[in-house]
């Protein structure tokens, strides 16, 4: 059954459609990408499903409820979170605090919320930083916290906005078995990466947007000989990507 329902979702800032009409389904347990070229409309998608501001129209169901324009928080104890493009890591708090502020949406026992900060700063690898301050972390490590915060509230769905930018090619494979362990857990992943090569080794299936339009959907071979897709970023090839060079 599918854990996330996106029903012609439709968003427009003034004159300009960022989403037309998209439709697609996120099944339990899958990890699927959302890639497409700059401007394509994949944070405003991202946006849309997880509270930041309402679809102009369309639906968002996610497990079996229609949570069309829920606010963040809402959607966060009924079970989605996602991480933001830039990231957000508290300066002044320690790691262990950083990701205390996401159990939080399930516990207001301080005590308790360091249980569950713990018990993710040691799934997640950043244990022996446990004491270090947000603002002293390389960026790798920042997205880490990110992450690590997201899945301190206990959601069934992670919905990660770019988090392999900015990352070296190691850091980048250590990002990758981590999402999978995640998976293993029985965290259902939705993804957004601009960069394709990124997404195709960890996606089941893989969701493509240009301008605003979903063009195509398939496991991730059958998108990567997609004539419709790779004229969608041919485009891009010349361009440089200023978007690795490290954000946050
Ligand atoms: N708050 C906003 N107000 C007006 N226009 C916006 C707003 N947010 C996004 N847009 C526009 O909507 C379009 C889609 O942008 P969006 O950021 O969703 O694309 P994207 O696929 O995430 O791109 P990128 O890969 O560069 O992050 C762009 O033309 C962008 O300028």
């Amino acid at each position: 059954m599918a854990l996330l329902e996106i029903d012609a979702v439709t968003k427009r800032f003034g004159g300009l459609l960022a989403n037309h009409e998209v439709t697609f389904q996120v099944d339990r347990g899958e990890i699927v990408g959302l890639i497409g070229p700059n401007g394509a409309g994949k944070t405003t998608l991202f946006n849309c499903i997880s509270g930041f501001f309402p679809p102009t129209s369309g639906t968002v169901r996610f497990d079996g409820t229609d949570v069309t324009g829920w606010p963040a928080e809402r959607l966060v104890h009924r079970g989605m979170v996602r991480t933001f493009q830039v990231v957000r890591t508290f300066p002044d708090l320690t790691v262990r605090e950083n990701v205390m502020i996401g159990a939080f949406a399930r516990t207001n026992s301080a005590s308790a919320a360091r249980k569950i900060a713990d018990e993710v700063l040691e799934f997640t690898g950043l244990a022996p930083r446990a004491d270090v301050l947000g603002a002293n972390l390389p960026i790798a490590q920042k997205k880490r916290v990110e992450l690590a915060r997201a899945l301190a509230t206990g959601p069934q769905l992670l919905m990660l906005d770019e988090v392999m930018a900015g990352l070296t090619p190691a850091e980048r494979v250590q990002a990758i078995e981590l999402i999978r362990a995640i998976r293993e857990r029985g965290i259902t992943v939705l993804l957004v990466e601009h960069v394709m090569e990124v997404v195709m080794p960890i996606s089941d299936r893989v969701v493509v947007l240009d301008s605003g339009k979903k063009i195509a959907e398939g496991p991730p071979q059958e998108i990567a000989e997609n004539p419709e897709v790779i004229a969608a970023y041919l485009g891009e090839k010349y361009r440089p990507r200023q978007e690795e060079a490290g954000e946050g």
